[in-house]
């Protein structure tokens, strides 16, 4: 049993308004198929709208109007939840799996959701119509290894929004040879959801100059 809407219903609320039954759907679909699919593991389950629905959504007030990618969407996360919360933002989602292709293409068709698309790729082999002005990832790599896969699919000045755990700053830090050659600038760990949520949301934001 799914902890849906159980938890924080106010910062649901804020985040989604008007989509908060889009957002309680498709934590639903992902509730009932999402193990038999492969894309949560069984223990998630009683904490998949606080630990990560909610933890996505967290994200989408950083987002700009424009276009993001989601590099490595898996289940959706983050970029079905974004874009469920935010309307107003084009999403291309970027995943190689096929599996995991379908199930994005079919919670697209069955949420309505107009501002996405997905892109069966490896985020270094996508071949895209126009750069990104944001990309999100999370769970997908160290932010080392993460820099060379995000950074070259945003335009100049777009910026990278990444979830992170707690060793964010540890990764920043060990990254500083990348940050380098891909040219970031403004490169920070915020936290979001502090006395908000159960769990914080750690993002790392840079700027590709
Ligand atoms: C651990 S899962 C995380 C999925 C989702 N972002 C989440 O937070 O639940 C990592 C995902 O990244 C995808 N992935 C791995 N390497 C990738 C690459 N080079 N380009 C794009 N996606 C990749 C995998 O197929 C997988 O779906």
């Amino acid at each position: 049993m799914t902890d849906l809407l159980e938890t924080e219903p106010d910062v649901a609320a804020t985040l989604f308004g008007e989509q908060l039954p889009v957002a309680r759907a498709f934590t639903s679909n992902l509730a009932s198929q999402g193990e038999e699919l492969g894309l949560i593991g069984p223990l998630e389950l009683p904490r998949l709208w606080s630990r990560h629905i909610l933890n996505c959504a967290i994200v989408a007030p950083l987002l700009r109007p424009g276009l993001v990618g989601d590099v490595g969407s898996g289940a959706g996360l983050p970029g079905l939840v974004l874009a469920i919360a935010r309307p107003d933002v084009s999403f291309v989602l970027i995943e190689p799996m096929e599996r995991r292709v379908a199930w994005l293409n079919d919670q697209v068709n069955a949420l309505e959701l107009a501002n996405v698309t997905v892109n069966r790729s490896r985020a270094e082999d996508v071949r895209l119509t126009r750069p990104f002005d944001q990309v999100t990832a999370r769970a997908v790599s160290a932010f080392r290894t993460l820099i060379p896969l995000t950074a070259p699919l945003l335009r100049p000045g777009g910026e990278l929004v990444l979830m992170k755990g707690a060793g964010a700053q540890g990764e920043v830090d060990a990254a500083s040879k990348a940050i380098r050659a891909y040219r970031l600038t403004d490169v920070e760990v915020i936290t979001l959801g502090e006395g908000v949520l159960n769990d914080v949301t750690r993002v790392i934001r840079a700027t590709v100059d």
